[in-house]
């Protein structure tokens, strides 16, 4: 498998001025990787004007790896995650010390302490008995719009599903915040990945070293946050150039925010709808996806033009009597289809991975760092969130049941709507991996992310 050579506007996006910000949104499988590949090969070639090193970012490792196994022999190109390149140039400033990051689980610790300590100093609260993820993700968000202080926390608007919280609320999450920041630091952390961006962006700040690349393009940039896009924003040199492909259908990190408020000058977003990738019959159940009520906060989703391939088959929905049978079939069926085919399982957790794909023969995790892409037969597996940006020629989604997506557990943290919106995403992601096939498979009820089995959309099957 190569890189196909771009056609019509791509070609033009590939050749955009090599300066400034520039913004190429497009739905799935509209070759936003292929443009980003050849962008970053083209910026880097030292025949084309204002050439210079260029950064090629992205944000899973899987993903790195795909890239690099396109522009493995690309000079002047450097393929990394952005977690890679900001621990990198803080370490290089003097800034990050060795295992100075919180983990995720050392993450999680803190923040659970840290709301404990705010309930014994504050009144009692049903608040304080939200799920930890629903305070994970506040401060996070907090992170990634770089608020620095109570009175900026205080006086933007949060965007999202979720109801807003109250002011009193908000001095609640500051204390946490504080309390976290403070434990954690004290246990020799003084950064988790969340804070990255804005230690970036500050060490670049005061930085008058020139810059180490000219030219930055990011393939899957809607799920940067606006602090880690202005920070790339300040790692360019005045006259370098950064190229951000995005797909607000496919965020999977949070909410959309305009490229102003981002630090970036935009003349032009270029978009992009036809669709190189699915057979029109999972093209349409993506744009039929795309037409449920919960993604209707995505405010500039493009539907995707007729899709550029031959017709296949429709979506194959499969109803199992039990967890364990369906598991068995998914990996009996992947291990069948691996042999000729490349074949992706995703799920949204890793245990669900791990279940559906086991015992199958050579069967690759996603979540691990591949160093290798392999683009033989084959199976992998792996979360939703790892398959980003990927494809296969066939997919398996097994555990889509109404028992357990929305997940309970979201549901709990963030309430219907928000956990619903998150999650339908998740599966778009999933399903707008397959070129030629695509199995969904279910117990009890399918889940209503998901248009009905009696859409017309699917092959419906009951499996005993
Ligand atoms: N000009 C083209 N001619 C033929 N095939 C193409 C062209 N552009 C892209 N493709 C193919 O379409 C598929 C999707 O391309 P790509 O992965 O770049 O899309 P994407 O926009 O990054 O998708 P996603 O955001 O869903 O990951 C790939 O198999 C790619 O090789």
């Amino acid at each position: 498998m190569s890189l196909p050579r771009p056609q019509g506007r791509q070609h033009d996006v590939v050749y955009m001025a090599g300066r400034g910000h520039h913004v190429v949104l497009g739905t799935a499988g509209t070759g936003k990787t292929v443009m980003a590949v050849h962008r970053a090969a083209h910026l880097a070639d030292p025949r084309t004007q204002n050439s210079g090193p260029t950064l090629l970012l992205t944000y899973t490792n899987s993903l790195v790896a795909y890239l690099r196994h396109f522009a493995a022999d690309l000079p002047g190109v450097t393929v990394e995650t952005y977690g890679r390149f900001g621990r990198g140039y803080l370490a290089a400033r003097g800034r990050m010390g060795y295992r100075q990051i919180a983990t995720p689980t050392q993450r999680r610790f803190y923040v659970e302490q840290a709301v404990k300590a705010a309930t014994a100093t504050y009144r009692p609260s049903p608040f304080f008995d939200r799920a930890t993820d629903f305070f994970l993700d506040e401060l996070e968000w907090i992170d990634g719009n770089g608020l620095a202080t109570l009175p900026d926390y205080l006086a933007v608007r949060r965007v999202g599903r979720m109801e807003p919280l109250q002011p009193s609320q908000r001095h609640a999450v500051w204390a946490i915040r504080t309390n976290y920041l403070a434990a954690r630091t004290a246990a020799g952390l003084p950064y988790d990945w969340a804070s990255v961006p804005s230690a970036v962006r500050a060490s670049l700040d005061d930085d008058a070293q020139p810059r180490r690349y000219k030219h930055i393009v990011v393939d899957e940039a809607q799920d940067l946050s606006p602090e880690a896009i202005r920070s790339l924003a300040a790692a360019i040199p005045a006259d370098g150039s950064l190229t951000l492909f995005a797909d607000y259908a496919q965020q999977i990190y949070g909410q959309r925010v305009s490229w102003r408020s981002c630090g970036l000058t935009v003349t032009k977003t270029e978009e992009f709808l036809d669709n190189y990738r699915n057979s029109p019959e999972i093209a349409r159940l993506a744009i039929a996806m795309g037409e449920m009520p919960h993604f209707q906060d995505s405010a500039d989703l493009v539907e995707p033009r007729a899709p550029q391939r031959a017709a296949g088959a429709k979506p194959t929905l499969v109803r199992y009597s039990s967890t364990e049978a369906e598991a068995q079939a998914v990996a009996a069926n992947a291990a069948s289809f691996g042999k000729l085919s490349r074949v992706g399982i995703l799920t949204r957790t890793r245990a669900e991975a791990r279940k559906a794909s086991s015992g199958i023969p050579g069967v690759r995790a996603l979540h691990d760092n591949l160093d290798q892409w392999e683009v033989t037969a084959g199976v992998y597996a792996g979360t939703y969130h790892s398959g980003k940006g990927l494809e296969f020629d066939v997919v398996f989604l097994p555990f889509c049941g109404a028992d357990r997506s929305p997940d309970p557990e979201t549901v709990a943290a963030f309430g219907y709507d928000e956990a619903a919106a998150r999650e339908s995403r998740l599966i778009y992601v999933g399903v707008t991996r397959a070129r030629d096939e695509l199995i969904i498979t279910y117990t009890g009820e399918l889940t209503p992310l998901l248009p009905p089995a009696g859409s017309g959309l699917y092959q419906v099957t009951v499996a005993g």
